[in-house]
């Protein structure tokens, strides 16, 4: 992608309503605008890293055994009165009348829905094990949207829904969303701890928020310095096999949120010097509720034995708009955003230095198309800027590898390549700049 073509309308000065560096470093690097309170547009480069952090996401959701659909973001108001929410969800919900005057609401959640595609489709326990999920936008009428995307109104959500013969079988398929979950937020350059928490309107009564440490975390959590480089399980894990030991060994050290952690149990279980007590962003939660809603809602299966019973359902949820702002807060320096390459908004920008200089604009063209060729994300900074402004941007929109294009690297043949993260420089030989980057 040329910049001179491309629509990145970064800002110089620092927004003022931004509290923490993530909203700031979104706002500045021209990925988002607010359109109201808790309302944001994605414009391209945030859009273009938010399609990134879908891709893993459906990746390892489908490694899993998840099967992806989409439902609508409106929801009918009876489909909720069957469960008992609709009255009980509160003021988060947004109720909306069409026009023969009957009650909608935008979708906080799916539990209900997906429930409904089950029951009417689903009768026999043959039929189970099944994982549905969908990434659709959710609304939360929240009291004090904030943070930008961290906490906003209207978000990018991952939900995934369970549905099993029994309790056991249920559990099986809680490991295998809580495995699946210790790989995609890995994937995405995030320590991501699972804690015990509460459940809240989901209901149920086994649940697990994935914190992510970072000092402007909403949440305080308590947990064992262990759990903070525990590799995660491998891409051959074998989903149909016994989680259980990867779970115990990711559940057997302390790990708690401030509206579970018993402080006693905390002191007593974990020795002081591995006691880390920080802020913490909650990036999914993970739900088993049993037959919370397939009771209420009839969602039966005919069991070996010929009798009918309620299906066994757990719910696993990802905020896709929440993880990119947390990806910021746990990777970034005062020049701006360090992406991590698995969802940079493009793996590498090439900076000419001088445009308008023939060799630098011939070296550049060629090199442009060699990368575009070898099916790199490539953004190319071709605007008529000095260098200084281009370094900036490059930097506050956090691309992972800058190829520097200069007169006098070009008359020893070189160009210069520079890591984002590290800061390192590099002369490179022209001929090599390409497989530098594959
Ligand atoms: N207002 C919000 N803004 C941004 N992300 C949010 C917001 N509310 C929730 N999330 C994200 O959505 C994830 C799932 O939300 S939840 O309420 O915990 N779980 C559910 O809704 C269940 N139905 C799981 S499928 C959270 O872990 C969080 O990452």
């Amino acid at each position: 992608m040329r910049l001179s073509r491309y629509f990145l309308p970064v800002l110089r000065e620092v927004p003022k309503e931004a509290e923490i560096v993530s909203h700031r470093l979104m706002l500045r690097a021209g990925m988002i605008r607010q359109q109201a309170s808790g309302l944001y547009s994605w414009l391209p480069l945030g859009y273009k890293v938010l399609m990134k952090v879908q891709r893993i996401i459906e990746e390892e959701q489908n490694r899993a055994g998840a099967i992806e659909l989409l439902m609508p973001t409106i929801q009918s108001a009876d489909l909720w009165r069957e469960s008992g929410r609709y009255d009980a969800y509160g003021k988060e919900m947004l109720r909306i009348e069409d026009r023969h005057e009957r009650e909608f609401l935008y979708g906080p959640t799916n539990e209900e829905m997906i429930t409904d595609i089950f029951r009417s489709y689903v009768r026999s326990y043959k039929d189970l094990p099944l994982n549905l999920y969908h990434i659709q936008w959710k609304f939360r009428d929240e009291v004090r949207p904030r943070f930008g995307t961290m906490r906003s109104r209207e978000f990018l959500m991952k939900d995934a829904y369970s549905f099993d013969e029994d309790k056991d079988s249920a559990v099986k398929a809680y490991r295998r969303m809580f495995v699946s979950y210790l790989r995609t937020f890995r994937r995405m350059g995030l320590t991501a701890i699972p804690m015990r928490a509460e459940t809240g309107p989901i209901g149920g009564d086994l649940s697990h928020e994935f914190i992510v440490l970072a000092d402007t975390g909403e949440s305080a959590v308590f947990c064992h310095a262990d759990l903070l480089d525990k590799p995660i399980p491998g891409i051959d894990t074998d989903y149909e096999g016994d989680l259980q030991p990867i779970v115990d060994d990711w559940t057997s050290l302390y790990a708690a949120t401030e509206d579970i952690v018993d402080m006693a149990e905390y002191e007593q279980a974990v020795p002081e010097e591995k006691r880390v007590s920080a802020r913490g962003i909650e990036v999914g939660q993970t739900f088993y509720f049993g037959t919370k809603y397939s009771e209420p809602m009839k969602a039966n299966v005919t069991g070996a034995d010929g009798k009918d019973t309620p299906v066994h359902m757990g719910s696993y949820g990802i905020g896709l708009t929440r993880v990119l702002p947390a990806i910021i807060e746990a990777s970034h320096d005062d020049d701006g955003i360090i992406w991590p390459v698995s969802v940079a908004p493009f793996e590498a920008v090439l900076i000419n230095l001088k445009a308008g200089d023939d060799a630098c604009n011939s070296a550049c063209e060629e090199l442009y198309a060699e990368l575009a060729d070898a099916g790199i994300d490539i953004l190319y900074d071709d605007r008529d800027q000095a260098a200084g402004a281009k370094f900036a941007t490059a930097d506050l929109v956090g691309i992972p590898y800058q190829l520097i294009v200069g007169p006098r690297g070009l008359k020893s043949g070189e160009v210069e390549l520079k890591h984002r993260k590290s800061g390192e420089r590099e002369a490179v030989p022209l001929a090599e700049a390409v497989s530098r980057l594959k």
